[in-house]
């Protein structure tokens, strides 16, 4: 996973340097970005003294709560997508003076290409990247390309950048965040890369695990969202009871681990405590277990190789508790499948899928399509998608993007919005 291209320090971050961490935060107003400050702001070092610093912040349009964050941590830049330069310089000001520090000034920035300016801040070691969707593509690649560790939540760059974000990374720069392979990163470290049997990627199974097909069709997006174990952003929710998170999650193991899709097993654990396994040769499963809470699996990628002492708590063994295990119903959920077959079929097929799902999940949301249409929506474009005759049969990030066009255009015709 290096290039020429990537003149980028190893081992990461470097070594010599002393201090705490400093940590670019992309989402920082998500989800994963609010639990990443909340990691950044309670771990310490040896000595007492902060672990990590944040170097800089970006946001999409909540440009109140990121001015609030942004001068809570001392950000020296702070980037919103969605917000116009007047808007974010009135909320940073009004944040500074509220919090009596009316003298802070840091680098404003606004516009598409904010969350990449920070992803490839100068003075950070790390980069989280924790926004939602394919538009995390430009961010991950700059946090590559400035020498940054990549502690990776966004997995849908990956998905789309396949082998362009694999090669713009040195051996060790991209440390995942999501559960499942953060446990397969923790659970690797017991054996060598050829005694790899296989990856045993765990799946809570949704909200509707267990219902038929027929039993589907008139589910709510409120429905949707009511996730069994994890409180998380409204998309990966909804990946999650459509299984598409499941898939996409299959083929970023293959991309992180570089075991192949056939060696890759999704299973059904309903209680989301044992985050994922590594079989080995041997007969061995190492399984990575803890309660379910993305503090750990941020820490850890914030801390790579090193753990965060108190990050999360651990599971509790003096009270009953059962882990059970089943088989996921394929038949029912057909997205792994079919991102099985995408990703087989051209190295931008997975772009195709990622971007008709992105615009089917806000189409169910927007109360056009049922719950069912996700996933038949995104079978129907992934199928018609030649991607010779559309974009070529070369990666680079002007064909991934025009795959993603091609298939947001699809899907916006089919529902009459073209
Ligand atoms: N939440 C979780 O527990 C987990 C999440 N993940 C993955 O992590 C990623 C984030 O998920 P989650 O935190 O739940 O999502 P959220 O929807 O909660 O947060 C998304 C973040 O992205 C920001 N954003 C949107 N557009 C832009 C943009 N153009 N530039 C910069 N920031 C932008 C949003 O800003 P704003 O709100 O200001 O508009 C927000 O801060 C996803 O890829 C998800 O699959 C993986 C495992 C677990
Ligand atoms: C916390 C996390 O990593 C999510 O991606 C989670 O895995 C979603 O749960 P599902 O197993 O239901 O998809
Ligand atoms: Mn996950």
């Amino acid at each position: 996973m290096s290039s020429p291209q990537n003149p980028a320090p190893q081992p990461f971050p470097d070594p010599s340097r002393d201090g705490p961490r400093r940590v670019a935060l992309i989402g920082s107003t998500g989800s994963i970005g609010t639990q990443g400050l909340d990691v950044i702001a309670g771990a310490r070092d040896s000595d007492g003294g902060p672990r990590f610093t944040v170097a800089a912040l970006a946001g999409g349009s909540n440009v109140d709560l990121l001015a609030r964050q942004a001068v809570e941590h001392r950000a020296e830049a702070v980037g919103a997508a969605g917000a116009s330069p007047e808007a974010l310089a009135a909320a940073v000001a009004a944040a500074a003076e509220a919090a009596g520090t009316p003298d802070y000034r840091p680098e404003l920035l606004t516009g598409p290409d904010a969350a990449a300016t920070v992803a490839g801040w100068a003075s950070a070691d790390v980069v989280l990247n924790g926004i939602t969707g394919s538009i995390g593509l430009a961010p991950t690649l700059a946090a590559l390309r400035a020498g940054h560790v990549l502690a990776l939540a966004n997995k849908e760059s990956l998905i789309v950048g396949g082998a362009l974000v694999k090669d713009a990374a040195a051996p060790g720069q991209i440390v995942p965040v999501d559960s499942e392979h953060s446990a397969l990163a923790q659970a690797l470290r017991s054996g060598d890369p050829d005694e790899v049997s296989r990856l045993i990627v765990t799946a809570s199974g949704g909200p509707f695990r267990g219902r038929t097909r027929a039993e589907l069709a008139d589910v709510t997006p409120a429905q949707a969202l009511a996730h069994p174990t994890w409180d998380m952003g409204r998309v990966v929710t909804t990946n999650s009871a459509t299984l598409v998170n499941k898939a996409l999650e299959v083929i970023e193991a293959h991309l992180l681990f570089d075991i192949p899709l056939e060696r890759i097993e999704p299973v059904v654990h309903p209680q989301s405590i044992v985050h994922s396994m590594v079989e080995f040769v041997d007969g061995s499963v190492i399984a990575q277990a803890s309660p379910p809470d993305m503090r750990l699996p941020i820490a850890l990628g914030l801390a790579w190789p090193r753990r965060v002492p108190g990050a999360a708590a651990a599971c509790d063994f003096s009270r009953a508790a059962e882990w059970t295990f089943e088989p996921l119903d394929h038949s029912t959920f057909g997205a792994i499948e079919l991102a099985k077959r995408a990703a087989a079929a051209s190295a931008t097929h997975m772009a195709v899928y990622n971007a008709a799902n992105e615009e089917a999940v806000e189409a169910f949301h927007a109360g056009r399509i049922g719950f069912l249409q996700i996933v038949d929506t995104v079978a129907e474009i992934v199928e018609a998608y030649d991607a010779g005759a559309t974009v070529g049969d070369e990666l680079t990030v002007a064909s991934v993007l025009a795959a993603e066009d091609w298939a947001r255009n699809r899907a916006h015709e089919r529902w009459g919005l073209l």
